[in-house]
């Protein structure tokens, strides 16, 4: 069983089914309301795994993922997906001009000048889902919901306008996570996750951020958030190329742990992207992301030395 940040006919229901049809262990999928909600059911082992939205490449993170991964016991990501996003605007049938207009916060960020030149006396409302927005439209509560395509299948609304959307060819990613287990097995395109608290000095954060430099291991993201605890005090979320079971990767978050105890693994699993021509490249030149190899003839030198076999 696949949990998944809904009601159906969300974003993220369409990320599951993605991760269920390459997976056919997921073929039942059960809706949460939240996307606490849906990480709670993986921990609690009420469901293999929980499919939630990470980032997008127009608003940024999704603040209620990165809290919810952080708080209470871990999770691990075993696979991403990434999809277009482009919305449909869904009123109840017959409805005249709508005066206000529900979704997600992600969703209204995306939508905000198409409402603007096209519904310009429309009140944004935030909904906790696009899904849950087109059922608010059809038990009356809003006028229009700004929705996943495939919502209108699951709600019985008209659709007002398709294919809305300010920003051309965004996308956002989706991560399945489940409780820690055995790793996915390394593809030579694998990205990690990782979360840090760098302690209130000089130089925290570039001490941490040198321990990937020094490894040549490329930083593909980074963010903060506040720990919630001190003003000041910050969580800083990585992701990185590469696989913790690399000797590389293996090597530098040891390192990350000796600077910060409470490091939280949020996994190594492959990217959802195609390997790019230019990026096959830089792994293949020195200087690129480290060779293996190196790692394991170095780790192999200094064990035949403790040993006094070497020198
Ligand atoms: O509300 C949804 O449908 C989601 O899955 C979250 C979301 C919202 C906006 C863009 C992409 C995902």
């Amino acid at each position: 069983m696949l949990a998944y940040f809904g009601p159906q006919g969300t974003f993220t229901e369409q990320a599951a089914r993605a991760f269920s049809a390459a997976d056919p262990a997921h073929d039942d999928l059960v809706p949460f309301d939240t996307v606490p909600a849906a990480l709670a059911a993986a921990r609690r082992g009420e469901v293999d795994a929980a499919c939630v939205p990470v980032e997008n490449s127009v608003e940024g993170a999704v603040p209620a993922t990165m809290d919810a991964l952080t708080e209470g016991d871990p999770l691990v990501a075993v696979a991403e997906t990434v999809l277009d996003v482009r919305f449909s605007v869904l009123v109840r049938p017959g409805a005249g001009e709508p005066k206000t207009i529900a979704s997600h916060p992600h969703a209204l960020a995306q939508v905000r000048h198409w409402i603007a030149e096209n519904l310009p006396t429309a009140t944004a409302v935030a909904t906790t889902s696009t899904a849950a927005a087109a059922r608010a439209v059809l038990a009356g509560e809003f006028d229009a919901a700004v929705s996943a395509p495939v919502a209108v299948r699951h709600y019985p609304l008209e659709v007002l306008a398709t294919d809305v959307a300010d920003v051309r060819d965004a996308k956002t990613r989706f991560l399945l996570l489940r409780r820690p287990g055995p790793l996915p097995r390394p593809t030579g395109h694998d990205r990690t996750s990782v979360v840090v608290t760098a302690t209130d000095r000089i130089g925290a954060l570039s001490d941490l951020l040198a321990e990937l430099a020094l490894r040549r291991i490329n930083l593909t993201r980074i963010e903060s958030r506040p720990t919630k605890g001190r003003l000041g005090e910050y969580r800083f979320y990585i992701d990185l190329d590469g696989h913790a079971a690399e000797p590389g990767v293996g090597d530098a978050l040891a390192a990350l742990r000796r600077h910060c105890p409470d490091t939280r693994f949020l996994g190594s699993y492959p990217k959802a992207e195609p390997v790019l021509r230019a990026e096959a490249g830089a792994r293949a030149e020195p200087g690129g992301s480290p060779a293996a190899d190196e790692f394991v003839a170095a780790a192999e030198w200094v064990a035949s030395l403790r040993e006094g076999l070497g020198a």
